[in-house]
C-alpha cells in the first residue's frame, strides 16, 4: 500500500478582486496526482508561485483540497474527523518550514519547543518526554547547553536543527521540507542538508523536498516533480534528468542550472508567468513555450507515460525527446 496518495487534488483560493467589486479564483493547485511510498524522497521544483508550498500543505494536512482526495495508508484524510486526523495522520508527518526564525515560538525555550508535540499527543510520562527531548537534541546535533535558550539566542542553523527535532519528535514516517535551507547562511546550508539526508536514511523516512536549488533536489530525490502555474507538468526519476526530461519547461528549468549545463542546451524562457487567477487554456505553459502550436491551446495535453521501470509521466504534445 502507498504511504500517501494524492488523487486529482485542486486547491482554489477565493480572493477579493482588483476590480471594484467581486472575487477572483486563484488556481494554486490543479489536478495534482502524487504517490509516495515509504522511504522514498520526492523533490518538487518550479518557479515562485507555482504551487509548491500549497502541495506541501496538502501533503501534511494543513490545506484541505477544494476537490480531490488525499489518502494516508489507504485512509481518506478529509473523511476523518479532525481528532482522528490529528491522532492518526498528524503524528505520522512532520514539516520543516523555510524560515526557522518565524516557524518557532520566540518566547519558548528550545526544550519546550521540541517537547511540544509530545505534550500535545500525551506521549509517555514527563520523565520519558524529557528523555526523548535529550535524545532528539543529540540526534540533530544540538548541545544540551542550548536546552534553556530561546530561538533568538541561537544561530540560524541551530534554529533549523530545533525545527527538525520538533518535526521528528513523534517518529513520523514522512517529513516534508519546504525550502529548508533557503533562509540560512550559505555556509550552513550543506550542514543542514547533510543532516536531513542522514536522518532520512537512518530513520527510513519518506520525504517531500521542495527547493529552488535544482542541483540539490536532483541529488536528494528518487523522483522529481516539476510544477508550473499550479500543475504538475512532469514527474521523472531524478537520475534521468535533465537528459530524459520531456516537458519543455522541465528542460528549461534544468538547463538554467550551471552545474548541469553540460547535459542540456541552455534554454532561456521569455515572457512573464501568467497570473494564477487566469491560467492559459490547454497547456498552461504554452504562452512561454518555443514549441507551442494552436493545438496546445485547445485542450489540456493527456498524461503520457514515458515508459521505463520507474514512474515517469508528463503532459505535452510536443515533448523533447
Ligand atoms: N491563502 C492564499 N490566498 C490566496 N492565494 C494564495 C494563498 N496561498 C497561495 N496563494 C497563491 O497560490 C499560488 C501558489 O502559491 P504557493 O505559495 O503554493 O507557491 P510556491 O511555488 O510555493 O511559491 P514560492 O516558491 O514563492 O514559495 C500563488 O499564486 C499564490 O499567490
Amino acid at each position: 500500500m502507498n504511504l500517501l496518495e494524492l488523487d486529482g487534488v485542486h486547491v482554489v483560493h477565493r480572493i477579493r478582486s482588483a476590480r471594484l467589486f467581486g472575487h477572483d479564483n486563484v488556481y494554486a493547485l490543479t489536478d495534482a496526482n502524487l504517490v509516495l511510498n515509504a522511504g522514498e524522497t520526492v523533490g518538487v521544483v518550479g518557479e515562485s508561485g507555482c504551487g509548491k508550498s500549497t502541495l506541501a500543505k496538502v501533503v501534511v494536512g494543513l490545506q484541505q483540497p477544494t476537490e480531490g482526495s488525499v489518502r494516508y495508508q489507504g485512509d481518506s484524510l478529509w473523511d476523518m474527523t479532525s481528532a482522528e486526523r490529528a491522532a492518526g495522520f498528524g503524528r505520522n508527518v512532520g514539516m520543516i518550514f523555510q524560515d526557522p526564525a518565524t516557524a518557532l515560538n520566540r518566547r519558548l525555550a528550545v526544550a519546550k519547543i521540541i517537547r511540544d508535540p509530545l505534550d500535545v499527543h500525551r506521549e509517555g510520562t514527563p520523565a520519558q518526554r524529557a528523555d526523548r527531548v535529550r535524545e532528539l537534541m543529540s540526534l540533530v546535533g544540538l548541545p544540551e547547553s542550548v536546552a534553556d535558550a530561546v530561538p533568538g539566542q541561537l544561530s540560524g542553523g541551530q534554529r533549523q536543527r530545533v525545527a527538525i527535532a520538533r518535526a521528528l519528535a513523534l517518529r513520523p514516517a514522512l517529513l516534508v521540507a519546504d525550502e529548508p535551507t533557503s533562509a540560512l547562511d550559505v555556509s550552513v546550508r550543506a550542514q543542514i542538508l547533510n543532516l536531513l539526508v542522514d536522518l532520512r536514511d537512518r530513520l527510513g523516512l519518506a520525504m517531500v523536498f521542495i527547493s529552488h536549488d535544482i542541483q540539490t533536489v536532483k541529488k536528494m530525490s528518487d523522483r522529481i516533480v516539476t510544477m508550473y502555474l499550479g500543475r504538475i507538468v512532469e514527474e521523472a526519476p531524478a537520475a534521468a534528468v535533465p537528459e530524459a526530461a520531456h516537458h519543455p519547461y522541465m528542460r528549461a528549468l534544468f538547463s538554467a542550472t550551471p552545474s548541469l549545463l553540460h547535459a542540456v542546451e541552455p534554454i532561456v524562457l521569455t515572457g512573464p508567468v501568467p497570473s494564477a487567477t487566469a491560467p492559459p487554456s490547454g497547456c498552461n505553459f504554452r504562452t512561454r513555450c518555443w514549441k507551442a502550436t494552436d493545438e496546445c491551446a485547445a485542450e489540456l495535453p493527456a498524461l503520457v507515460d514515458a515508459g521505463g521501470s520507474a514512474r515517469h509521466t508528463y503532459r505535452c504534445i510536443h515533448p523533447e525527446l
